[in-house]
């Protein structure tokens, strides 16, 4: 509809101008700035038919995208995105500004350690914080809001520009992606969009997290591991074309048993479900993330595809489409391997969550996704889930901290 509106404007301006034109004798130049004024207009409203905008993507492409959600999701609980107009150099040079930050001496990071009520800035740490609830060997620094400007460009020149707009990059991402599985869960396009429309800009939990997890090196003669010195250097991969091989082949990896790993219980990151939506993940490499697939207890490696973006459901996801998209356990284990563990690890994460006061409500997806038969049938199970309390995004997060600080 609204790219038929477009061509149809764009038709309408031409055939105005013409008209214009045959109707009054106009001298030349003027003549000349109408057909360039003419061309312009007709040349932008082209571009906007073909590529759509933040708001109005290209509904073909939304289709395509939400139709392989819609196998992923449930299956395998996550997906690669390729195409997604995120540049790579992009995310390296995010990743180099990241490096300079935790270079920065601890006394001058200081300054940027985020206020806990916000979370917006640097996150220490969480092993040299003793109030750290995990154990979580990495460093990062959290994008909140657009809005805020808390870093200098004396110590660091471009960082705050360049993270804000890579925020700005993953949140018209996301607001694609939620157009997409709106379409994957037979929901009005706009759906889950318009319930998430304050991203990055208040009353929203959505961050932006620049993360990185330092190099694990080896003392042979103390015979233990210990955590390398920060400096980055642009990790290529050991391949740049897709590794989906088994683990068996190319990365031994941990047993079934939870946090058991040859290095003995090292995780960079121990085993979780994210909060919201979905997530979406750069990496620089593999570097270790592994994910237990719906229904398995099994811990696996995801493989890597260079430049692609993963993306995993989360908690809220699976609680609104009453587990159709079930949140994906995942972590990051320290690879055994030592060329792979002696690289450390970049990533970027986008946390997409609902405005804090959408509610939760499995029954709005399941009423606004129903065919009329549907709406006939009864159903056992959307009964029992319309009896329980329905919480609101900024509820069901708290709630969630509270229940993880209790069992730590
Ligand atoms: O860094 C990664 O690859 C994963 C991070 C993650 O899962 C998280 O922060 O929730
Ligand atoms: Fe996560």
């Amino acid at each position: 509809m609204y790219e038929l509106f477009c061509l149809l404007f764009s038709v309408f301006i031409d055939f105005e101008i013409c008209t214009f034109l045959i109707i009054s004798k106009l001298n030349r130049f003027f003549f000349l700035f109408c057909i360039l004024v003419n061309l312009i207009i007709t040349f932008v409203f082209i571009c906007l038919f073909i590529k759509g905008t933040e708001e109005h993507p290209v509904k073909s492409v939304v289709n395509r995208v939400g139709l392989q959600l819609q196998k992923a999701l449930p299956e395998k609980g996550f997906a690669l995105l390729v195409n997604h107009g995120i540049l790579e150099e992009k995310l390296k040079v995010a990743w180099q500004h990241l490096d300079n930050f935790c270079s920065l001496s601890s006394d001058v990071k200081e300054h940027y350690i985020n206020n806990i009520e916000g979370y917006h800035g640097y996150n220490q740490n969480e092993e040299e914080n003793s109030e750290g609830e995990h154990h979580e060997l990495r460093y990062a620094f959290n994008i909140t809001t657009l809005k805020i400007s808390n870093v200098h460009e004396d110590p660091l020149p471009g960082f705050e520009e360049h993270i804000n707009e890579l925020a700005h990059d993953f949140k018209l991402l996301a607001g694609f992606i939620l157009q997409s599985l709106a379409v994957s869960l037979d929901l009005n396009q706009s759906f889950l969009y318009e319930k998430h429309c304050h991203m990055l800009s208040g009353d929203n939990e959505s961050k932006l997290c620049l993360l990185y997890y330092p190099p694990i090196l080896e003392d042979n003669e103390k015979n233990e591991l210990f955590k390398g010195r920060l400096q980055y250097t642009y990790q290529k991969c050991a391949s740049d074309t897709p590794d989906f091989r088994p683990e068996s082949d190319c990365y031994k990896t941990s047993d079934v048993s939870e946090g058991a790993t040859a290095l003995g219980q090292q995780l960079y990151s121990s085993g979780h479900i994210d909060y919201g939506t979905f997530t979406l993940l750069a990496q620089d490499s593999e570097g270790g993330l592994e994910v237990k697939l719906p229904g398995s207890e099994k811990w696996q490696r995801v493989g890597h595809l260079p430049g692609s973006i993963f993306i995993n459901a989360g908690e809220m996801l699976s609680i609104w489409t009453e587990n159709r998209y079930p949140a994906l356990s995942h972590r990051v284990i320290i690879p055994e391997q030592e060329h792979l563990r002696v690289r450390g690890r970049h990533s970027i994460a986008f946390f997409c969550h609902p405005d804090n006061i959408t509610m939760i409500d499995p029954t709005d997806i399941h009423h606004n996704s129903s065919t009329e038969d549907d709406l006939t049938k009864p159903r056992k199970k959307h009964v029992k889930i319309a009896k329980e309390k329905v919480y609101n995004a900024y509820q069901l997060i708290k709630r969630r901290f509270k229940k993880t600080s209790n069992s730590s």
